[in-house]
C-alpha cells in the first residue's frame, strides 16, 4: 500500500482489537490494584492504585529511580508483583494472561529482541506467533515499514540498527496485532526529531481509533504536549493523576507541577559544586 495511504486512511485500517478497545466513555483500559514490588532492601513500587482510561495517551512520569520500567513491568506481565493485582480488558494479567497478551502490545525497556532477524523477518516472526495469517503480516508489516521510515533497512539484521531504528522496529513488532492497548518504556529515549515526529504521528493516529497509549517518560515537555491524562509516580507511589490539565493545576507547566509533586529542591545542585566552573583546579 502507498505510504499516504498507509499513513493518513484510517477507514482502511483495521480497528484496534474490541475486547481492549475504548468506547472513550470512562471505562477503564488498565486497573491496578495494590501493587507492590520489592528488590532485596529497596521497595520500588510502593502500593500503587490506578484505573487508566481507556481510549486516552497516557503518560507515566517520574524521576530517574521512581519505579516506572517496574510498574509497566507488572503491568504487561512481564514481572510478577509481590502483591496486587491488575486487570486489562476485565481479564486478570496474571491468571489470564494469553487474553491479555492478546490484547496488548509491549515496548519493554532495553529492547529486548530477536536481534539476528532482519527488521522484516522480526516482523514476519511476530505476527505469525501472533496468529496472523501469512498474507496480512506481510501486508501490515510493509505499511508499518513504510510508514516508520524503515523500508530500506528491513533487510539490515536488528543488531546492526541504531537505538531510534530499533526504537522503531520494536514499535512496530507492538502495533502488529493492533492491540487495544500499547505500552511503551520510554520510547521516545535515543531517537532523533524527526523519527521522534514519525512515532508521534503513528500514536496519534492510533489512540484516535480508540485504543489506548501509556507510556513511560522523564521528558516532561515531550508528556505535556502528547498526554490527555497523566499519572506522576516518585518513590514507587502515585503522587498525582488524571487529566492533564487537572494535574498541572495552576502550575505554568506540567514540569513545574512535577517539581513541585515530587520535593525537587533545585537549590542543591546549584549550593554544593563551588568548586565547578572558574578555572579554579
Ligand atoms: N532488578 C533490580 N534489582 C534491584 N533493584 C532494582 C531492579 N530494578 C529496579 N530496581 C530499583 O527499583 C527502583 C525503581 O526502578 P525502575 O527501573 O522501576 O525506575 P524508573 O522510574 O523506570 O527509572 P528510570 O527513569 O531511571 O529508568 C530503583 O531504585 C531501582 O534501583
Amino acid at each position: 500500500m502507498p505510504h499516504e495511504q498507509a499513513a493518513d486512511n484510517t477507514q482502511s485500517q483495521p480497528q484496534p482489537s474490541q475486547a481492549a478497545q475504548s468506547p472513550s466513555s470512562g471505562a477503564a483500559a488498565v486497573r491496578v490494584s495494590d501493587l507492590w514490588k520489592r528488590y532485596g532492601e529497596q521497595v520500588a513500587v510502593a502500593g500503587i492504585d490506578l484505573e487508566l482510561p481507556a481510549g486516552q495517551f497516557i503518560g507515566l512520569v517520574g524521576p530517574n529511580g521512581a519505579g516506572k520500567t517496574t510498574t509497566l513491568s507488572m503491568i504487561t506481565g512481564l514481572l510478577r508483583p509481590d502483591k496486587g493485582t491488575v486487570e486489562i480488558g476485565g481479564h486478570d494479567v496474571w491468571r489470564d494472561p494469553v487474553e491479555v497478551k492478546a490484547r496488548i502490545g509491549v515496548l519493554p525497556e532495553g529492547l529486548r529482541m530477536f536481534e539476528r532477524l532482519s527488521g522484516r523477518e522480526l516482523l514476519t516472526y511476530t505476527g505469525r506467533l501472533r496468529g496472523l495469517p501469512g498474507a496480512e503480516v506481510d501486508r501490515r508489516a510493509t505499511q508499518l515499514l513504510d510508514v516508520l521510515d524503515l523500508a530500506g533497512s528491513q533487510s539490515k539484521l536488528v543488531i546492526d540498527y541504531s537505538t531510534g531504528m530499533r526504537k522503531k522496529i520494536g514499535l512496530a513488532a507492538a502495533l502488529l496485532h493492533n492491540p487495544g492497548v500499547l505500552f511503551l518504556d520510554e520510547p521516545f529515549e535515543g531517537v532523533d526529531p524527526v523519527s521522534a515526529q514519525t512515532i508521534r504521528g503513528v500514536l496519534e493516529r492510533y489512540t484516535r481509533s480508540g485504543a489506548t497509549v501509556v507510556f513511560s517518560s522523564h521528558v516532561m515537555e515531550l508528556v505535556e504536549s502528547l498526554c490527555d491524562w497523566v499519572a506522576v509516580i516518585a518513590s514507587g507511589r502515585i503522587r498525582a493523576h488524571g487529566p492533564l490539565a487537572e494535574v498541572r493545576g495552576e502550575a505554568p507547566s506540567l514540569q513545574d507541577a512535577f517539581l513541585e509533586l515530587v520535593g525537587a529542591n533545585r537549590r542543591q545542585a546549584g549550593q554544593s559544586l563551588d568548586w565547578l566552573g572558574g578555572g579554579a583546579r
